[in-house]
């Protein structure tokens, strides 16, 4: 059986990516660290993926097992000699930490065999692939880095499938809302997965849905804290917030569509289905999950900043994705790591100084004194 070997038994990688490699006819091995799960998948060698839809449609997930990356470091190098994909949904922020591992894999791997690995993260970042590709040479000698060349092969990717948090300790099923979208960037004649749609330029695709989807979701989440609601479907009721949603999402569809010359139309039509997506009432979608990480978020090449900066640049409004940055500024969720973090370093340096140091903005930038506006009237 062809073997794919997935990097994080979480919510994407069980509810979306694992199920469409086992969907194909691959055997699928997550490696995780968490011991609870990966105990289970080798003892149930299947679960189910239910849609998040009045008749809750389940299908049954097959040939499943786990490894864990701290204690099976020797199965999982095993496993990546025999894999043809290689695949990652563990956050962006884990990638240099199990770079060594699949480094060692590799090296294994070219030592042993010609046949091709195709290596793939689907994290909500561009160029994650070239990212965990950076951290994977450093982990390379230049002997092994040699045989890479028609052997192993790194296709950045753009995923889109809102996974919501678990309700169901200690089961392995994953509710996850009916739409998806997995777009792969490459050239190459690759094994084809069910559910994989390939593209030779993918940032018109990633930059679409990391400023629309997640940009979007971000907005809800931030303004959906602050008036103290619990989920996105439940912030989408606020007619105000909506409208936030709406403003900000026609800031980066201006952008995108200069950018990429796409249809207004059609764009419109895609922000409202995602929207509609977004207030999915079974996904009970919190949001503290959707704001998690803000200082991630607020980094200069994601949803909020990037597209404030290449409006700016494109002489276009941005003064809703300033007020955007600065309800992000205010997600104080006690426990987020990140969110705490932030709120300390406000605290100490104030707003301008954490906007310079956690988003590359210039102190007397344009955009930073719009977001010390909004942030002081939020406050
Ligand atoms: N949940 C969603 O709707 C979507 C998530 N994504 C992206 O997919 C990625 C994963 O997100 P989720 O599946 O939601 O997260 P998750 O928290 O459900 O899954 C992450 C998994 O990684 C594991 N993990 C963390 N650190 C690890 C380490 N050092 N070694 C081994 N395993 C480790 C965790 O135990 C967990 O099982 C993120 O980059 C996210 O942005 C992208 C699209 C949709
Ligand atoms: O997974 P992240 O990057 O923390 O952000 C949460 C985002 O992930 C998703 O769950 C999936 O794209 C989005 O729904 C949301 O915008």
């Amino acid at each position: 059986m062809k073997q794919a070997v997935h990097f994080g038994a979480g919510n994407i990688g069980r509810g979306f990516i694992g199920a469409l490699f086992s969907q194909s006819g691959y055997h699928v091995t997550f490696v995780d660290l968490a011991e609870q799960i990966i105990n289970q998948l080798n003892e149930d060698h299947s679960y189910h993926v239910k849609l998040a839809t009045d008749q809750q449609e389940t299908t049954e997930i097959n040939n499943v097992s786990g490894l864990n990356n701290m204690t099976q470091e020797q199965e999982v190098i095993e496993t990546i000699t025999n894999a043809t994909y290689l695949t990652t949904a563990i956050g962006p922020n884990i990638l240099p930490k199990i770079a060594p591992l699949i480094a060692r894999g590799i090296s294994q791997r070219v030592q042993n065999t010609d046949d091709k690995l195709y290596v793939i993260a689907c994290e909500n970042q561009i160029g994650a692939t070239d990212i965990l590709k950076e951290h994977i040479l450093e982990n390379l000698d230049e002997a092994t880095k040699e045989k890479l060349d028609e052997r192993v092969y790194f296709f950045n990717s753009a995923v889109d499938r809102i996974v919501p948090i678990q309700d169901n300790q200690g089961s392995l099923d994953v509710l996850v809302e009916p739409y998806f979208e997995w777009v792969v960037e490459t050239s190459e004649d690759i094994p084809s997965i069910e559910g994989m749609t390939i593209v030779d330029e993918l940032a018109p695709f990633i930059e679409r849905k990391l400023f629309t989807v997640n940009t979007g979701h971000a907005v809800i989440a931030y303004f959906g804290y602050i008036a103290g609601k619990s989920t996105i479907d439940q912030t989408l009721a606020d007619e105000e917030i909506t409208s936030q949603v709406q403003e900000t999402l026609k800031e980066t569809g201006d952008y995108l569509i200069q950018q990429y010359g796409l249809n207004r139309e059609e764009h419109l039509q895609y922000i409202e289905k995602i929207i509609g997506r977004f207030k999915n009432p079974y996904l009970n979608d919190g949001v503290t999950r959707v704001g998690r990480a803000p200082m991630r978020k607020l980094g200069p090449e994601d949803r909020l900043v990037r597209p404030a900066t290449e409006a700016k640049k494109a002489g276009l409004s941005y003064t809703n994705l300033a007020k955007a940055i600065a309800a992000a500024l205010l997600f104080d969720f006690q426990e987020d790591d990140e969110a705490v973090k932030l709120q300390g370093m406000i605290k100490e340096q104030g707003v301008a100084k954490v906007l310079k140091e956690v988003s590359g903005l210039d102190e007397d930038s344009g955009i930073t004194k719009e977001v010390i506006k909004h942030y002081e009237s939020l406050k």
